[in-house]
């Protein structure tokens, strides 16, 4: 199999607990992430990136159509690393991905040396997380997925509270990632409204309205899918202005 994750003909409600008030958020989502891309999903706010991801970390049921995700194990990484980060030093907070692991403490210090060094948090391991600027903090949300070797990563909007340098520092960290991957099996489905971060895709899917709108196979087709966002945004503009 290619795929690391495919979505054929999906269908998610949301609201109303299933009932008379609840409307579809996911119209028939066709999605496949192949094994070793990058793929961004890129659309404007609300139009269902985060219940797409939710429902593939199965934090949402789906209503119809398949979801598979053909590797293990999935990590997912959320915009506000204060949401997922627990421990009071950097070391400790990654190490607490392994806790259920019975791994000996040698193993476990190698696991969280080698997932800092991945986002360049190297050497900080000793360092108070009250004292890391927002992108170490995401770089340090991101190695607590990394240390648990996944295959495939959900990172929804983790650029949001990022400066530009930060932006493109996680991305680009996130990419060497999944380029530099020996086995090249990683893969990893980024969520974004952010068109900018699209030169570093390997593929994309633009989502409006809960339906996927077009599809990127490869750089060579991303400029057009990002110019079909930016015609979106713009008829959404001239909608909301009187
Ligand atoms: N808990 C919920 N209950 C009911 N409807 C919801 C819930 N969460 C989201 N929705 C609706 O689902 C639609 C899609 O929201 P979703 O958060 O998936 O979009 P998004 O593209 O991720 O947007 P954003 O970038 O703002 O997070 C919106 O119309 C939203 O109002």
């Amino acid at each position: 199999m290619m795929e690391a994750l495919s979505a054929r003909g999906l269908w998610v409600s949301r609201g109303g607990n299933g009932g008379a008030a609840s409307k579809a958020v996911l119209k028939n989502v066709n999605l496949s992430v192949r094994r070793g891309h990058l793929h961004m999903l890129l659309g404007r706010n609300g139009s269902g990136k985060s219940t797409f991801m939710e429902t593939v970390a199965g934090l949402l049921p789906y209503q119809n159509g398949e979801l598979e995700i053909e590797v293990s194990p999935t990590r997912m990484v959320s915009q506000n690393p204060d949401h997922s980060i627990i421990l009071p030093t950097v070391g400790a907070e990654v190490a607490f991905g392994l806790w259920d692991q019975a791994l000996d403490p040698d193993d476990v210090r190698e696991r969280v040396r080698r997932a800092l060094s991945q986002v360049n948090l190297g050497g900080l391991s000793e360092k108070a997380i009250g004292t890391l600027s927002g992108g170490q903090k995401q770089r340090l949300a991101l190695a607590g997925a990394l240390v648990e070797s996944p295959k495939l990563l959900l990172l929804d909007e983790i650029t949001s509270f990022l400066d530009a340098e930060n932006q493109f520092g996680v991305l680009r960290t996130v990419k060497a990632l999944i380029d530099g991957d020996p086995t090249g099996d990683l893969s990893a489905l980024w969520v974004t409204h952010r068109s900018e971060e699209l030169q570093y895709a390997s593929s994309a899917s633009l989502m409006e309205n809960g339906e996927i709108v077009g599809v990127a196979q490869s750089q060579a087709e991303m400029d057009s899918l990002v110019r079909q966002f930016e015609e979106i945004c713009e008829g959404q503009r001239r909608l909301m202005t009187p």
